[in-house]
């Protein structure tokens, strides 16, 4: 098949793999910091201290609206949002023990997904 062919069929099964690992992260107890964009309201110094702001709501809807061109592309905001999370938050707090605690489980998933 020609080469654009095989490329969205490459595409179409990375973005279902994509997919699978985002769904296990949203569906895990420690995932409830990162659902949704962090309420710049309820956090006003956000804004400021985080210059690329990232959740998993925003990827599901990145890899649902075909913004990413490669699963590195999403592997790419994913860590966005653990690094996010390690620069606003104390590792001994609540929401930082969760992003280390996610970021572990994220990392262990692809991996398995996507063996090196
Ligand atoms: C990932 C992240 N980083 C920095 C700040 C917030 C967040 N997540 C948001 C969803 C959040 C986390 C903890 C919260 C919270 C909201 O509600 C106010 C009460 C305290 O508990």
């Amino acid at each position: 098949p020609p080469k654009k062919e095989r490329g969205n069929k490459k595409l179409a099964k990375e973005m279902a793999m994509c997919r699978t690992v985002l769904a296990e992260l949203e569906a895990h107890d420690e995932a409830w910091p990162f659902l949704l964009p962090v309420n710049t309201k309820q956090f006003p110094t956000y804004k400021k201290i985080i210059k690329s702001p990232m959740d998993l709501s925003t990827i599901k809807k990145r890899i649902n609206e075909g913004v990413y061109k490669s699963k590195d592309e999403f592997t790419a905001d994913m860590r966005i949002i653990f690094n996010n999370c390690e620069t606003f938050n104390e590792d001994d707090s609540p929401v930082g023990k969760a992003g280390h605690s996610m970021r572990t489980l994220f990392e262990a998933r692809w991996l398995e997904l996507n063996p090196q």
